[in-house]
């Protein structure tokens, strides 16, 4: 079975790197807000993520919330502060984890992070790297948070740097 197309960090975008197309003088600032419901995982999804923020060029702040369900809201308040502070970010980053139990909680909490995720990628044009794992088990967690393994952190901010140069380009923005 063919399996999916993977952007690595290291065919993402370099925003140094002026002969890739996105170069040039606006290295992008990012948002990273993450759950840290599964302290160990969060932490591999973390360092993904940053990896290949600072791989492309770019700047990045983290704020914590306590679960997937309080991604989204604090991805809108920490956008419209960064406004109001004068320096807007150009993508958001969500990271964390839901580990399916014995109730439909599971349900809830990943699909209603996903859906407000998107609502906000959508209504915003914001660049946004979904980077939430919804898994079984507690090994199918580690394997994908693992930055050595299939490093969904890197993943999400791989994919909120495509987007961004993507952004830029559709804007006529020398990136
Ligand atoms: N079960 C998981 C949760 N649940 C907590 C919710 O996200 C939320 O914090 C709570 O309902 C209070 O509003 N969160 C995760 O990130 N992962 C889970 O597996
Ligand atoms: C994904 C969840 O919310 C999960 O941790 C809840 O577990 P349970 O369904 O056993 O309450």
């Amino acid at each position: 079975m063919a399996g999916p197309r993977r952007v690595s960090s290291s065919s993402a975008p370099s925003f140094e790197n002026t002969e890739s197309g996105f170069g040039g003088p606006l290295p992008p600032h990012i948002l990273i807000v993450e759950a840290r419901y599964y302290e160990e995982i969060a932490d591999g999804l973390l360092t993904g993520a940053t990896g290949a923020i600072k791989a492309a060029g770019g700047s990045f702040d983290v704020l914590t919330v306590p679960g997937a369900l309080e991604i989204p809201s604090a991805i809108v308040m920490a956008l419209d502060a960064a406004v109001q502070r004068g320096r807007a970010y150009d993508a958001a980053i969500a990271l964390g984890c839901v580990i399916r139990g014995e109730t439909t909680h599971y349900d809830i909490v990943a699909g209603e992070s996903s859906r407000a995720l998107m609502d906000i990628s959508v209504q915003r044009a914001l660049p946004l790297g979904n980077g939430i794992l919804t898994v079984e088990n507690d090994e199918q967690a580690r394997v994908r948070a693992s930055i050595s393994e299939m490093n969904k952190g890197g993943g999400a901010a791989d994919a909120a740097l495509h987007m961004v140069a993507l952004k830029r380009r559709l804007h006529g923005v020398e990136a």
